[in-house]
């Protein structure tokens, strides 16, 4: 499927349907301008719960709300026209019950019109997932390390070194795919466990920290910009330095204030039209 000159969206179909022709492009989009420009080279942006980490300074993902998520979708998908938009169902927004997953995932569906959500869980959460998909919710999952865990891992941690923590994985990724995802992140799990999920499951893997042998790559965009740098996973490819060119522009902005060259005659409204 090539995406240039497409008009309509990729759907979550489209997405699965990707598994062994080639690895899938995808990136975190928070806001419509960042949208409108990544639109162009992914075929799926994910409105992450991370945004509340990278764009409101919170300490985990914890304190994400459905509200944030819902607005921020709606940001999104003005922004983008191309690329399939999947929205993070936030911390305790889907943990009490399949019915309560149905209820929220919904108002994401019907109130910013992208194509799925995602929610974090292993063999917890097939149940869940089945109950969803086969309701008309499309649904990401997502195993290995997940951010929403960290009040009782304690961290955040790569995994699957041991046998035990290889074997949750594996049965995570095996549930989740036979509920009927349509694609799974595999988040911070090294490479041999990543590549064998890979191979064993009918829809397409994305990693996060999970090496190439994956499906697929996604990246929190502002990392990969350069632009948030309160902490730098071994994952985190920097493609662009973005924070010193805003420091920069501030900075030339701020002597030019001063100096009072800016404004200068042409950003000034004449008198006389
Ligand atoms: N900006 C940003 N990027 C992310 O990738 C991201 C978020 N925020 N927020 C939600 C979660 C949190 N994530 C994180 C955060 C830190 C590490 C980290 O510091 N990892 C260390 C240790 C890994 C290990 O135990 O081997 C590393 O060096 O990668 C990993 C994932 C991934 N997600
Ligand atoms: C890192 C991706 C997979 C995510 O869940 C997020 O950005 O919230
Ligand atoms: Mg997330």
């Amino acid at each position: 499927m090539s995406t240039i000159g497409q008009t309509k969206r990729t759907t979550t179909a489209q997405i699965e349907a990707m598994k062994g022709t080639r690895p899938i492009v995808s990136l975190t989009a928070y806001t419509t301008p960042i949208a409108r420009l990544l639109d162009q080279h992914c075929d799926l942006l994910l409105v992450g719960d991370s945004l509340g980490m990278v764009l409101y300074g919170m300490e985990s993902t914890v304190g994400v709300t459905l509200e944030m998520m819902i607005a921020h979708g709606q940001g999104v998908m003005r922004g983008a026209k191309k690329a399939c938009v999947i929205v993070d169902l936030p911390f305790g927004s889907y943990q009490e019950s399949k019915e309560q997953a149905f209820r929220n995932a919904a108002r994401i569906l019907k109130e910013t019109g992208c194509n799925g959500v995602k929610l974090e869980g292993g063999e917890e959460m097939a149940e869940t997932v089945a109950f969803l998909t086969q309701r008309g919710v499309p649904v990401f999952g997502h195993v290995g390390l997940m951010p929403q865990l960290i009040n009782t891992t304690g961290g955040y941690r790569s995994l699957g070194r041991s046998d035990k923590e290889a074997d949750k994985i594996r049965r995570d990724a095996k549930a989740i795919a036979e509920a009927g995802a349509f694609a799974l992140v595999v988040e911070g799990t090294v490479e041999p466990v990543a590549r064998e999920i890979t191979q064993s499951i009918a829809i397409p893997t994305i990693g996060i920290g999970a090496s190439a042998a994956c499906d697929g790559q996604i990246l929190v965009s502002d990392d990969m910009l350069g632009l948030f740098n309160d902490f730098k996973p071994r994952f985190v490819k920097h493609f662009a330095e973005l924070a010193p060119v805003v420091s920069k522009a501030a900075e030339a902005y701020a002597e030019e204030v001063k100096a009072r060259t800016f404004p200068g005659a042409e950003h000034v409204f004449p008198v006389k039209k």
